[in-house]
């Protein structure tokens, strides 16, 4: 006879063990709700994930905190854990798309004097559209629609003329944010990510949106937040089926069902489709998930004897125009005698280097880092990419945004609860956004809403 799988009652079941659906846990647990968590993977921490690879402990996934943060940092200090700063001390280097390489200080790019001042101008047309529009509801503002229907590829054209300006700016939403190209995804959707992180100033200053780690790994968040929920927390366990109705939900995962009075689905939304609802879900919804995706990019490890670059004073700090690599960071461990650099290589060019072999796509993509740091870099005693794209329970990197007109069409009801069930997950996060700090908000907004529902 077939083994009868055990089924669980709690007041709300969360779907998911990432750092929304354990916030959302957290907060319900201390609202006194009976909460049960299906996670699909074997471990806690979705997109964060801090593990030891041939003899390097890396930060496989989310890693930096920004000073504006302050669900994280308050979360990181009610948790007992600490944090420490990302080195960068010394000059950054610079490569222009014509291959020119220029070391320099300060915040500046090393450009023509023209250049710059159309980067200045640009920057300030979008820190007063982000601080216009705000990251909480952008779709509501009258200029959301002329926005949200032209790409941030062509928009920045329509306001300079300067070529090189137009990169270097798209550059630092499309590659080093949505990790998607910049044709394909909307100015409006540009001004939500910079209005996310307070202005599109804060993404252009590393200093600031790459300010701390956490000391223990950014997973290690995750982990004791799970480890205060103890049995509640069901791994292995990928929900399957959702059935709703006026009288609660049912969860039908692989080994487990969980049968509660609401849900909340702590997935990213590009994986909402790979749950099966009964009745299914409503039409809009239908339509709205299906124009969010996922950006895609390798994150670049490579743990060399000693931070060598530091001997010639440089920080690791490096930005490209047009480079396989656009952005590389010391990213050497707290306390840690090996020196790490961190590269990013997105959307186009990660598409590029998979479709070369495994040792073409690391002789490329080393080969990109030592243009900027010189050919000791090609000496990597440990070299992973994280491959987030390949992640059954992720499939891209770091987060899902709206297609062109998508936000303004249906971000409005991308947090509307339907039924009993209840969203959250960074990628339809406000402050925080595509971040870590923006699914603790999440989670806390949908545990919040669910308390404030009880009679
Ligand atoms: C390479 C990389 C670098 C990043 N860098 C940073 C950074 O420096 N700073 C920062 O703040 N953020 C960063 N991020 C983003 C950050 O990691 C995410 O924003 C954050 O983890 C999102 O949390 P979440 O809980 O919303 O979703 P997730 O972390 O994706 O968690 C969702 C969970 O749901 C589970 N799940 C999915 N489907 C099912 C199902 N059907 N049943 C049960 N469980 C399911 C998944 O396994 C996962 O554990 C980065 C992300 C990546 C990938």
């Amino acid at each position: 006879m077939a083994e009868q799988k055990p089924e669980l009652q709690a007041d709300v079941v969360v779907v998911g063990a990432g750092p929304a659906g354990l916030m959302a846990a957290r907060t319900l647990t201390k609202g006194g709700e009976r909460v049960v968590v299906l996670e699909a993977r074997d471990r806690v921490g979705g997109r964060t994930w801090s593990d030891t690879v041939d003899g390097a402990w890396l930060e496989i996934g989310g890693q930096w905190i920004s000073p504006d943060q302050t669900e994280l940092l308050g979360l990181v200090e009610e948790l007992g854990k600490e944090t420490y700063q990302r080195y960068r001390e010394g000059r950054s280097v610079f490569v222009a798309g014509d291959g020119a390489r220029t070391v320099y200080e300060g915040a500046d790019f090393p450009v023509s004097p023209g250049t710059l001042a159309e980067v200045e101008r640009l920057t300030a047309i979008l820190d007063g559209l982000a601080a216009e529009l705000g990251p909480e509801e952008p779709w509501a503002h009258e200029k959301a629609r002329e926005l949200d229907t032209i790409s941030f590829h062509h928009w920045l054209r329509i306001q300079s003329a300067d070529e090189d300006a137009c990169e270097l700016i798209g550059m630092f939403i499309a590659g080093a944010m949505l990790t998607k190209p910049a044709h394909a995804f909307s100015a409006l959707q540009a001004v939500l990510m910079a209005a996310s992180a307070g202005s599109f100033s804060n993404l252009l200053d590393e200093d600031f949106i790459l300010d701390r780690r956490v000391i223990g790994g950014m997973q290690s968040v995750s982990q004791a937040m799970a480890a205060e929920l103890g049995d509640a927390v069901v791994l292995n366990a990928p929900v399957r089926t959702l059935a709703w109705g006026g009288d609660g939900v049912r969860a039908e995962a692989d080994g487990v069902t969980v049968t509660a009075r609401r849900a909340i689905l702590a997935v990213p939304p590009t994986l909402y489709s790979r749950i099966s609802y009964e009745p299914p879900l409503p039409r809009r919804q239908h339509q709205l998930h299906q124009h969010l995706s996922m950006g895609l990019v390798i994150k670049v490890h490579a743990v060399y004897e000693r931070p060598f670059w530091r001997d010639e004073n440089l920080s690791g700090t490096c930005f490209g125009v047009g480079q396989i690599v656009q952005e590389v960071y010391d990213n050497t461990n707290h306390g840690d005698e090996r020196g790490t650099l961190v590269g990013f290589v997105s959307d186009e060019y990660a598409d590029a280097m998979f479709a070369l072999s495994a040792e073409e796509r690391k002789a490329a993509i080393l080969g990109s880092i030592a243009h900027y740091l010189g050919p000791e870099a090609l000496n990597a005693e440990v070299y992973y990419e994280s491959d987030w794209g390949s992640e059954e329970w992720t499939r891209g990197a770091y987060a899902a945004s709206f297609d062109l007109g998508g936000l303004s069409r249906y971000g409005a009801d991308q947090r509307t609860p339907v039924g009993p069930i209840h969203f959250a997950c960074s990628d339809i996060a406000s402050e925080g956004y595509q971040h870590v700090d923006g699914a603790l908000r999440m989670g806390r907004r949908a545990a919040e809403e669910i308390l404030a529902a009880r009679v």
